[in-house]
């Protein structure tokens, strides 16, 4: 096994604004160890959110690389990176709505993302183990804004994916729901699924058995 399921290597972005180029992340390098919880801490517009779409191989970077598994990604054509996205990454976004098809019930939505990477699931177990039973057969909007992202990341489970990233996942949701999603990650990282969340929550960046903090788009010392 590799020693981290993702390496950034001197990655910056930078993007052509009207006003000029901004740069968003400058000169990062870290590695995300191949299990745990990993957080990308720091201030409103330090970079978080960016990183986790070079992390999640959404976005390609400005300058620097990008290793997923130890296999570098820079040289992809567009199309094989999306492939391997599909096939190896799960990204969950802040808004449940986002994660999920609103018109599918909860199996379908675990079942479209499970043949989206060419995998089968057993719908019944998986929602055990999410702690959502019996709600196969529900709509989506009538899961809690906690049950949804839950499942959001039932169906990053559901896809196999080496690793799962998240933007803010607590950050739209009460108390209550917000501890759904801190169990689900726990849970995720206790089965040996790597975790990678941008978040300020403190209670999410409690959990973290690695932590990053950005200011100003480079990493704190
Ligand atoms: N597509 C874009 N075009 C122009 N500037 C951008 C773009 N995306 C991000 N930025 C800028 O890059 C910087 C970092 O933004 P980013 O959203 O990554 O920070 P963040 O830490 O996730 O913030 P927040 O916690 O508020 O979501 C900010 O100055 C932002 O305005």
């Amino acid at each position: 096994m590799a020693d981290s399921v993702l390496r950034l290597t001197g990655v910056g972005v930078r993007y052509r604004t009207p006003a000029g180029e901004v740069t968003a992340v400058s000169d990062v390098s870290l590695e995300v160890p191949p299990t745990g919880i990993t957080v990308l801490a720091g201030p409103s517009g330090s970079g978080k959110s960016t990183l986790l779409r070079v992390l999640s191989l959404v976005e390609r970077p400005t300058t620097g690389g990008v290793e997923l598994r130890g296999a570098g990604t820079a040289r992809l054509s567009n199309r094989a990176r999306r492939a391997l996205r599909r096939r190896e990454v799960a990204l969950v976004f802040q808004d449940p709505a986002d994660n999920l098809v609103a018109h599918l019930d909860v199996r379908d939505n675990l079942r479209a993302a499970a043949q989206a990477a060419g995998r089968e699931v057993e719908v019944d177990e998986l929602l055990a183990r999410l702690g959502l039973p019996g709600t196969a057969g529900w709509r989506v909007p009538s899961l809690s804004g906690g049950q949804q992202q839950r499942l959001a990341f039932g169906c990053a489970l559901a896809r196999r994916a080496s690793v799962v990233l998240a933007d803010e996942p607590t950050s739209q949701l009460d108390p209550a729901s917000a501890d759904l999603v801190l169990e689900t990650l726990t849970d995720l990282a206790a089965r040996g699924v790597p975790v990678v969340v941008a978040s300020h929550d403190p209670r999410l960046i409690a959990l973290a058995h690695t932590r990053f903090e950005l200011e100003n788009g480079v990493l704190a010392a």
